[in-house]
C-alpha cells in the first residue's frame, strides 16, 4: 500500500530526514518512534503532501505520491494531528466540523445522506448524536480528538497517518483512545502509521515499529518482542528513559 523509499529532507541544507525506509501494508499498524526532533512529524507531513521531500520516493498502491496527487490519493490518505483543539474550528459546531470532509468529498451523495454519515461517525468514535450541536470549548481534549478522528475518517481513508494523537490526552484517555483505534480499525479497512515518542504505546498498539534516531531508521522490530528484544542501543535508550516500566532490581 504505501511504502517510503530513500526519503529525504533538508531544511536550510540541514539534513532532517536522511534516508527514510517504511512499508505499511494492508490491514497492518506501523509505529514510528523516536525522540522529539528525530523528524517524526517531517515523515508524516512528507507522506501527507504537506512537505516536498528533498529526495527519495513515496509510493500508494505503487503510483508515486508527488506534489500534485489525484482526489483518490489525497482522500485515502488522512491524518490525524496531535493538538485536537488547534484541529477544530473554535466557531463551529460539530456538526459543522463533521459536514465540512463529507460536503467536500461527497457532493454527489444527497444531504440527508450526508446528515445521516455525521451521526454515524460521531457514533463509531464513541460520541451520541446530542454531541452534534456542541462546540469544541464544550468539549474535554480527548472528545475533540474523537471529533478529529472521526473528521479523518469521513472521506471514507485506507490509511490514517496518526501524528502523536494521544500526547494532548491524560491516561486514561490515552488507554480509552487506544481502545477505540483498535476497534475502528478492525471494523474499517484500515491501516495506521502511527507515530509516537512513547514506546510502550507503541508496543501495545502496532504490528511493527520503525526506531528513528537525527533523522535515520536505526531499526525496524516486532512490537510484540520491541520491549523485551531490541537491539540497537537507542532503542535501549528509549526504554529505559520510559518510567512507567518497571526497573530490573529496582526496590519493589
Ligand atoms: N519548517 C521547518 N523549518 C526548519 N526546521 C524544521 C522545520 N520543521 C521541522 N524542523 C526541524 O526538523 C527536525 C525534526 O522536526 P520534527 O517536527 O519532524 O521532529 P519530531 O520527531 O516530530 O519532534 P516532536 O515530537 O518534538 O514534534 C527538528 O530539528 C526541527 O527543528
Amino acid at each position: 500500500m504505501l511504502s517510503v523509499e530513500g526519503l529525504e529532507k533538508n531544511y536550510r541544507g540541514k539534513a532532517v530526514l536522511a534516508g527514510i525506509d517504511l512499508t505499511v501494508g494492508a490491514g497492518k499498524i506501523i509505529g514510528l518512534v523516536g525522540t522529539s526532533g528525530a523528524g517524526k512529524s517531517t515523515v508524516a507531513r512528507c507522506i501527507s503532501g504537506l512537505e516536498r521531500p528533498s529526495g527519495g520516493v513515496i509510493r500508494w498502491d505503487g503510483g508515486r505520491l508527488g506534489g500534485s496527487r489525484s482526489r483518490r490519493q489525497r482522500r485515502e490518505i488522512q491524518t490525524v494531528f496531535q493538538d485536537p483543539r488547534a484541529s477544530l474550528n473554535p466557531r463551529w459546531t460539530v456538526r459543522r466540523s463533521l459536514r465540512e470532509p463529507l460536503d467536500t468529498w461527497f457532493t454527489d451523495r444527497p444531504r440527508s445522506d450526508r446528515d445521516a454519515a455525521a451521526a454515524s461517525l460521531l457514533e463509531q468514535v464513541g460520541l451520541g448524536g446530542d454531541y452534534l450541536e456542541r462546540f469544541p470549548h464544550e468539549l474535554s481534549t480527548g472528545q475533540c480528538q474523537r471529533i478529529c478522528i472521526a473528521r479523518a475518517l469521513a472521506p471514507e481513508p485506507r490509511l490514517l497517518l496518526l501524528d502523536e494523537p494521544l500526547s494532548a490526552l491524560d491516561l486514561p484517555a490515552q488507554a480509552q483512545m487506544l481502545d477505540l483505534l483498535r476497534e475502528l480499525k478492525s471494523v474499517r479497512d484500515l491501516s495506521y502509521l502511527f507515530i509516537s515518542h512513547d514506546i510502550v504505546v507503541v508496543s501495545l498498539l502496532c504490528d511493527e515499529v520503525a526506531v528513528l534516531e537525527h533523522g535515520r531508521i536505526v531499526e525496524h522490530v516486532a512490537a510484540g518482542t520491541l520491549l523485551t528484544a531490541s537491539a540497537h542501543p537507542h532503542t535501549r535508550a528509549l526504554i529505559a528513559d520510559t518510567p512507567i516500566l518497571p526497573r530490573r532490581g529496582a526496590d519493589s
